[in-house]
């Protein structure tokens, strides 16, 4: 049962310690605890009643507090507890929700204690009041006690712990039982509300604070704070692994520690901060040293960078196998190496060729033995230097292909130093040996002074001396090959996934971008995500140098991949991704960078480069724009462009690509001034139409040669033209006439060559230049003449100048233009 507590009107606490002494009531208070008697009946409806006229003065002062709120239930108000159980509504049975000041039902020292006080009347009003109030009370509980009865389940379940519960122990609770009774004690026990778990219920929509400002002061003060979360407390990690520009969240997250904890330690240790502003490597350096812990920074991974996958050596040497050997064949024009590689392939490649030069790398393989042996195909122009240099680095053995009639040239003296650079061995093939004049103890001598000294000589270099064309020795050439592969222990480890070399790369109408590539490490399978240079993609046919359709290509062997976004560049690096999106996400970053890089080489000028990029801009240039069939020939041509030489006038490759010449390339051109260069291709008809109406100049090729000559006559073209002193003839000045009208004219002979109208004259007088300057006339008699020739007599007068004498020598001379060597 409730607490039963006293409400006298005798009972009513001093609000101030200096209330003057009284003997009895005053009438006022006397009429108004009379009012109170009479409301104060059992509530035989069962509904609350307002409490607004219960308790006299009190309770309508404490009215405005009775807010919807429970005041004190989480334990704050333990001390009031009693206070908030007397100014409980009788009726309801429901504590008062707040109240403006914690009244203390014992008089305080030095107040007076009215209770105490002898009052008929009081007893009288107290006596009389309690009975109204047990009868309420009673009233009240009847309709509140049966439904905690019916649902005990649901009043355990809400009733916080603290709380009065609404069975048997109703009146033990801090409320005095309050809650068990009335109407609130039916609806707490009947709605189930969130208590988190915290034994508070949390608040209703509508459960704001009534009242005065200051009321509602007092009941935020007093309202139950929020329950602080308890952080469960981790150790430290023993190593923080940290990324420079983490900030307080993150590494609170790392630390297993509060972020408001890190922002006072890093205050402590002088740094401002907040838990969003990102934090230098010292900074966290010094939190992490404060907490004593020891502090990493996270290596990031550079997704772009494949070139690491090369670098790093991460062979399983359990897993390694011995591999093809991969050959390039080097050699001067002409000197057999595409007849040597048809040879191998039975096909002709040479009666294909435009002019008869190899454009591009293809790569091949022969077999002897059972043995596989990879060929590249290299060319032997000159145009081709940065691709043969290419060809040699993923190479293992060089074959020097040096025909017998002809011995060592230029190309075959820069394939040996592109085999020394590239470190691979030389084996030399002495071609052409059926060949009338041929002389191969000429060639072997005359390598000996390039450090190929034959083994028969003492050397470590195998020569074998073959007919391409026939056939002849060329598998003795094989097993040479073999046997140098042998000794170099040639292995790979096809488990892990591939990586390698773009050998060459082209567009293909209905197939789209198509390379050649050479497997280096590991095994590449069709599906493979891959990332090829700048571009990405995934493995989607993949065949061998024989056109078959293959699933999976082991190290050593070139094939031939669809399936990427893009055209890569012959040397590309290849590498298979874990998956597709960390493939195109790593292309796309290299490209990007690619992009860059290409923009900031032509845009960024500093102070060191500022002279040359003045000259350079001073400089005359020939825009072109090249377009071919495949990479190798796009990079021989772009490569030969850049080369040529002449002063004062460079070629600027515009724009450089594989496939036909397309609207964009016109554009381009017109935007650029360029000439569009056309390698075995040809436009489209839309480019066509646009560069006839542009008129852009697009010329056709099919052998690189006539493209360099007709662009280096553009460039000669270009230059300013030169002129040169001609004197063509020498004067003698015999006397002078002097006319009023026309001034004085020389009479004078041509003692040597002519002089022409034309002519600018140099008057000589003893020896010494007295001037140099343009003739104003010529005349023969009275006639003005063109010309006069050697021998002849006649009359001149010179621009500007009239101080003319007899004696004077007279040389006659032109400026002649000189055409660029
Ligand atoms: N008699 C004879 N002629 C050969 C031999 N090898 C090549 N030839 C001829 O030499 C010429 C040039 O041969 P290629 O194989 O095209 O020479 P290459 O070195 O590949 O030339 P480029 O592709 O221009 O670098 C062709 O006419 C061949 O038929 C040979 O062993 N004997």
């Amino acid at each position: 049962m409730a607490e039963e507590k006293k409400f006298s009107g005798s009972n009513r606490p001093a609000r101030k310690q200096s209330v003057p002494e009284r003997k009895e009531l005053p009438a006022s208070q006397r009429r108004h605890a009379a009012k109170l008697s009479n409301d104060a009946k059992p509530n035989t409806n069962g509904r609350p009643r307002p409490n607004v006229n219960e308790g006299g003065q009190n309770a309508r002062r404490n009215n405005n507090s009775n807010g919807s709120r429970p005041n004190g239930q989480g334990g704050q108000n333990n001390n009031r507890r009693q206070n908030n159980n007397r100014n409980a509504n009788a009726n309801t049975g429901r504590p008062m929700m707040r109240e403006k000041k914690s009244w203390s039902t014992k008089p305080r020292e030095g107040q007076i204690n009215y209770s105490a006080q002898k009052d008929d009347s009081l007893k009288e009003y107290v006596s009389e009041n309690n009975k109204a109030k047990q009868a309420k009370q009673q009233a009240a509980q009847k309709p509140a006690a049966k439904k905690p009865a019916a649902k005990p389940a649901a009043a355990q379940t809400v009733a916080p712990a603290g709380q009065a519960k609404t069975d048997g122990n109703a009146g033990t609770g801090r409320f005095g039982g309050s809650l068990a009774s009335g109407n609130n004690s039916a609806r707490n026990n009947t709605r189930k509300r969130n208590t988190n778990g915290t034994g508070q219920q949390t608040p209703r929509r509508n459960d704001k604070p009534h009242g005065s400002k200051k009321a509602r002061r007092i009941a935020a003060k007093q309202a139950p704070k929020k329950p602080v979360t308890v952080r469960k407390e981790q150790p430290l990690p023993e190593v923080l692994e940290y990324k420079v520009g983490m900030n307080v969240q993150d590494l609170a997250k790392l630390l297993h520690r509060d972020a408001t904890e890190i922002i006072k330690k890093l205050f402590l240790l002088g740094v401002v901060t907040n838990q969003n502003q990102s934090l230098d490597e010292d900074t966290i350096e010094v939190l992490a040293a404060d907490y004593g812990i020891e502090a990493k920074q996270k290596e990031e991974e550079d997704v772009a960078d494949i070139d690491r996958f090369f670098d790093d050596e991460t062979i399983n040497e359990e897993a390694l196998e011995p591999r093809a050997p991969v050959v390039t064949i080097m050699g001067h024009v002409d000197h057999g190496k595409t007849t040597l590689l048809d040879y191998l392939r039975k096909t002709n490649v040479t009666a294909g060729e435009a002019g008869g030069i190899t454009q591009h790398i293809g790569a091949y393989q022969a077999r002897l033995n059972d043995k596989l042996i990879t060929f590249l195909d290299t060319p032997g122009h000159a145009a081709f230097t940065e691709m043969r240099a290419r060809g040699a680095n993923v190479t293992d053995i060089t074959v020097l292909v040096v025909a017998a009639d002809d011995g060592v040239q230029p190309q075959t003296i820069e394939a040996i130093n592109h085999a020394k650079a590239a470190g691979t061995p030389v084996i030399v093939a002495v071609n052409k040996i059926d060949k009338e004049g041929a002389n191969p103890e000429q060639v072997m001598n005359e390598l000996m002074a390039h450090d190929l000294v034959p083994e028969e000589y003492g050397g470590d270099t195998i020569f074998v001396q073959i007919s391409a064309k026939f056939g002849k020795n060329v598998d003795q050439l094989l097993e040479m090959i073999l046997l140098e592969a042998d000794v170099l222990e040639l292995k790979a480890d096809p488990t892990q996934p591939a990586r390698g070399s773009v050998i060459e790369a082209r567009l293909d109408k209905g197939r789209g971008p198509v390379s050649t590539v050479l497997i280096q490490q590991g095994t590449l399978h069709v599906g493979d995500p891959i990332v090829v240079g700048n571009t990405y993609g995934r493995v989607r046919t993949m065949t061998n140098e024989k056109g078959h359709d293959i699933d999976a290509a082991k190290p050593a062997t070139p094939v031939q991949i669809t399936g990427l976004n893009e055209v890569p560049l012959a040397g590309d690096r290849f590498i298979v991704m874990a998956d597709e999106k960390t493939a195109r996400a790593a292309g796309e970053e290299r490209a990007k960078r690619a992009r860059e890089e290409v923009r900031n080489a032509g845009s960024v000028v500093t102070l060191d480069t500022l002279f040359n990029t003045m000259a350079e801009k001073a400089m005359k240039t020939v825009p072109v724009i090249v377009k071919a069939d495949v990479q190798g020939s796009v990079e021989a041509l772009t490569g030969s462009l850049k080369k040529i030489e002449v002063d004062g006038v460079r070629v600027d490759v515009v724009h450089s690509a594989v496939g036909a010449i397309n609207e964009s390339d016109v554009s381009l051109a017109e935007a650029s001034g360029a000439i569009i260069l056309g390698f075995n291709v040809r436009p489209t008809p839309f480019a066509k139409s646009q560069a006839n109406n542009d008129k852009i100049d697009m010329r056709f090729y099919s052998v690189i040669y006539d493209a360099i000559d007709d662009v280096t006559a553009a460039m000669k073209g270009q230059l300013e033209p030169v002129y040169e002193e001609k004197v063509i003839g020498q004067i003698v000045v015999k006397e002078l006439f002097k006319f009023s009208k026309v001034g004085t004219i020389a009479g004078a002979s041509v003692e040597e060559g002519k002089i022409t109208k034309d002519s600018k004259v140099r008057i000589v007088r003893n020896g010494t230049v007295i001037y140099d300057g343009a003739l104003a006339s010529l005349q023969r008699g009275k006639d003005a003449v063109n010309e006069v020739k050697f021998g002849y007599e006649f009359g001149f007068t010179v621009n500007k100048f009239n101080d003319i004498q007899p004696g004077d020598t007279v040389e006659a001379y032109i400026m002649e233009e000189v055409k660029p060597k």
